[in-house]
C-alpha cells in the first residue's frame, strides 16, 4: 500500500517468505509486516531465524520462496540501496583505521552522509577521533559503527544485536542516542535483541520468531493488550472449562495453583485473578509453548493473511 505522497506505508513487508540452507528452513513461510517510522523489536530464541531475517532485508542474504519489499520495492531493486544500512553482529571496521578515518570513508561511500549526525554518536561517547578502532572496546567500537550506520542517513536500519557487546549504562546511553536520531530522522529501524528491558523500553513495534516462522508480531501495547494473566484456585486436573474456552498460550499448575496466559474472546467467567502480563512473561510464553497459535495484529498481517483468525483485543 502507498501513501498519499506515494511513499510506502510499509518499511517493510513480506510475503510467503522462506530461507533455506540445504534441507533445512531458517525462515519459513513469513508474511508479516512493519510500518515505516516503527522501532521494531525482532526476538527470538537462537536459530530463530532473526539474523536471517535482517539479512534478507539487508540483501546479504538471497530469499528461497516468496517476495519481500521494502518501502513498497522488490529489496532485489537496486535503487533502493541507500536506503538500508545494515550494522550486522561482527559490525565490521577496519582495526588500524582511526575513528577519524574510518568516518571519512564513511562520507567518501555514501552520497547522503551526514557527517553532523556521525560525529555527534562518537563525540556523545567522548571517543578520541585519533584513536585507532583496534584500540577500542567492544562498546565503543559498537558505538563507531552506529555512527557509521546513521550517518548514511538510511531510511530503513537494521541492527543485528547492537547492544550485545554493551554494559547496562552504555547500553541505556545508546539506546536512547539511537531513538533520539531515529526520531529526528525519521527512521525505521528494526533490531533484533535477547535483551528484553531493550525491546520493552525501546520498541513500539515486536516480531516474535521460532523455528524461523512469525509467533507475535505487531504493535507492543497492542500485543500486551490482547493478554492477560489467570491466577486462582484449581483443585482437577487439566484446564478449567470457563478459561479453555479462550485461547490458552499457556497453563501450569502448582499444586492447587492454576496460572494461565490467555488471550481472551470476551469477559472470563468464574473467580480468578486477572492481571496484564508484561512483556517478558508474553514472549515466554509463546516460546515455551510452540503449539500455542500466532497472534499478528492488524497492521502487522498482510492484505493475504488478513482473513485470517480473528480473534481478542488485537484483531
Ligand atoms: N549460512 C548458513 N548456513 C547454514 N545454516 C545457516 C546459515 N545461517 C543460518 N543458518 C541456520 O538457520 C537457522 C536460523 O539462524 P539465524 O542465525 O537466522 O538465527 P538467529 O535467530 O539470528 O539466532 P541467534 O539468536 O543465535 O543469533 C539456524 O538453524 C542456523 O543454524
Amino acid at each position: 500500500m502507498t501513501s498519499a505522497d506515494g511513499a510506502s506505508r510499509w518499511a517493510v513487508e513480506a510475503r510467503g517468505l522462506g530461507k533455506r540452507y540445504g534441507r533445512r528452513w531458517a525462515v519459513r513461510d513469513l508474511s508479516v509486516r512493519i510500518p515505516a517510522g516503527a522501532v521494531c523489536g525482532l526476538v527470538g530464541p537462537n536459530g530463530a531465524g532473526k539474523s536471517t531475517l535482517l539479512g534478507m532485508a539487508g540483501r546479504l542474504v538471497r530469499p528461497t520462496t516468496g517476495s519481500l519489499h521494502v518501502f513498497g520495492a522488490p529489496v532485489s531493486a537496486a535503487p533502493g540501496l541507500t536506503d538500508i544500512s545494515f550494522l550486522t553482529q561482527d559490525k565490521p571496521l577496519f582495526p588500524r583505521f582511526t575513528v577519524e578515518e574510518t568516518l571519512r570513508l564513511g562520507r567518501e561511500l555514501n552520497p547522503r552522509w551526514d557527517r553532523a549526525v556521525a560525529e555527534r554518536i562518537v563525540r556523545s561517547g567522548k571517543l578520541s577521533m585519533a584513536a585507532r578502532i583496534g584500540s577500542l572496546s567492544g562498546g565503543q567500537r559498537s558505538r563507531v559503527a552506529l555512527a557509521l550506520a546513521f550517518g548514511k542517513r538510511p531510511r530503513l536500519l537494521l541492527l543485528d544485536e547492537p547492544m550485545a557487546d554493551l554494559d547496562p549504562l552504555a547500553a541505556h546511553e545508546i539506546g536512547g542516542l539511537l531513538l533520539a536520531e531515529a526520531a529526528e530522522q525519521g527512521t525505521t529501524v528494526v533490531m533484533s535483541s535477547h535483551r528484553m528491558a531493550d525491546v520493552a523500553t525501546m520498541c513500539d513495534h515486536l516480531v516474535a520468531l521460532d523455528g524461523g516462522r512469525v509467533r507475535l508480531a505487531g504493535e507492543v501495547d497492542t500485543l500486551l493488550a490482547a493478554h492477560v494473566l489467570v491466577t486462582g484456585v484449581h483443585l482437577t486436573e487439566g484446564v478449567p472449562a470457563e478459561i479453555a474456552r479462550h485461547t490458552v498460550v499457556e497453563s501450569r499448575a502448582v499444586g492447587r495453583q492454576f496460572t494461565a496466559l490467555v488471550r481472551p474472546r470476551g469477559r472470563i467467567e468464574g473467580d480468578w485473578k486477572i492481571a496484564e502480563p508484561g512483556l517478558e512473561e508474553v514472549l515466554l510464553g509463546y516460546m515455551r509453548s510452540p503449539a500455542a497459535p500466532p497472534l499478528l495484529t492488524a497492521a502487522a498481517r498482510t492484505e493475504s493473511a488478513e482473513n485470517e483468525e480473528d480473534e481478542g483485543a488485537a484483531a
